[in-house]
């Protein structure tokens, strides 16, 4: 099932959670709405279930269009942050409950919801637990048998609500793999909302980058790393460091770099690098993440470095290092695309950068 939104807008009485809305899902796509908190993703997530009226535009379900139409009739499978099982009922239930309840000419038999329930038991690897209750479950496999109440209803899409926004680090990681693959399986379209940009970029196809009630960009993860359109969607996918551009103070005073950009070395490579004192150094895992200030003024750089590379310069906290920056992005207020300025030892010297905390 394809989903198209059109200009779709809503309200919660005078405030605009949506603001003309468009975007294009193709059937088996799996897209993640990324935003800050409050910028409309549940709204949007909503919307598209049916479970909340948008005021203007209209949502197609395979150019079908849904705008009117109850949740129950758009056939959607929804899974929220919380789990949402039934305590009182044992997960074969809980996973039948969709299917129990449709009306007596389109419920399945007895024997055809059994084999159902075994396939989706087994399809989401809990074979055999259907006897259990939901608090003889972990968050993970809990969250696992929502999925499979989801899918149940045999939904032509598939909606996420924060998944597993509840779960530790390791079973997210977990969970975020398996979902892919199983998503991809039963190629249903999803749509799943999250503010986590990592989980975004790992999961989905595509990401719909949002704020403040409108989309930013839609991009493969690619792209909206490597091409964001503009400065919030650069912000958002990673650490930043703000560094000061004079000669382009006219139109675009403000120039990022990302800290893996920042190239370090022992000793000034040229007259442009600038010279750092090491104030702290994070050092778990592959990358060294470095904090750096600037002797004569009190501003911070941060620089991210291979562990191997961390070893080869041997660099020791409170030490002076030199850094280049390589790779300084600029936006334009008035073009909505940005520049890249390349080679900044010959633009940028330590006097016209600086880096903002
Ligand atoms: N029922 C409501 N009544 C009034 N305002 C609401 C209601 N639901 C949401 N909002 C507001 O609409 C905006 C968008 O909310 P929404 O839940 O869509 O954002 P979100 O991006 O999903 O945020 P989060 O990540 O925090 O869940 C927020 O500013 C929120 O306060």
């Amino acid at each position: 099932m394809s989903i198209e939104i059109r200009q779709v807008s809503m309200n919660y009485g005078a405030f605009a959670a949506l603001q003309d809305v468009s975007l294009q899902i193709q059937k088996g796509e799996l897209i993640a709405l990324l935003g800050p908190s409050g910028s409309g993703k549940t709204s949007l997530l909503r919307s598209i279930a049916g479970l909340e009226a948008v005021g203007q535009g209209q949502i197609l379900f395979d150019d079908t269009d849904v705008t009117e139409k109850s949740t129950g009739e758009r056939n959607v499978g929804f899974v929220f942050q919380h789990y949402a099982l039934f305590k009182h009922m044992n997960i074969f239930d809980n996973i039948a409950f969709g299917l129990k309840v449709r009306p007596r000419k389109s419920r399945p038999n007895k024997a055809e919801i059994r084999e159902r329930v075994e396939h989706l038991l087994k399809l989401v690897q809990l074979e055999g637990l259907g006897d259990r209750y939901p608090a003889q479950l972990s968050g993970g496999q809990r969250q696992r048998i929502a999925l499979a109440r989801a899918l149940a209803i045999e939904p032509s899409v598939l909606l996420l609500d924060e998944p597993f926004g509840a779960l530790d680090a390791k079973v997210r990681l977990d969970l975020r793999r398996w979902l892919r693959q199983l998503q991809k399986s039963l190629s249903i379209t999803s749509v799943f909302v999250t503010h986590d940009q990592e989980e975004a970029m790992e999961l989905a196809d595509r990401v719909v980058v949002m704020n403040k009630g409108r989309i930013e960009q839609v991009g493969t993860p690619q792209e909206i790393y490597h091409q964001p359109a503009n400065e919030f969607v650069y912000r958002f996918l990673g650490r930043v460091n703000q560094v000061q551009t004079e000669p382009f103070a006219a139109d675009a005073p403000i120039g990022y770099i990302r800290p893996h950009e920042v190239k370090l070395a022992k000793h000034a490579v040229d007259q442009k690098s600038i010279p750092s004192i090491i104030t702290h150094i994070h050092a778990i895992g592959p990358i060294v993440r470095l904090e750096l200030a600037r002797p004569d003024k009190e501003e911070l750089l941060e620089a991210e470095l291979s562990i191997e590379r961390f070893h080869q310069l041997d660099l020791k906290l409170g030490e002076t290092v030199y850094a280049q920056l390589s790779d300084v992005i600029v936006f334009g207020e008035k073009e909505p695309k940005q520049r890249y300025v390349n080679a900044a030892p010959a633009v940028y010297g330590a006097r016209s950068v600086h880096a903002d905390a």
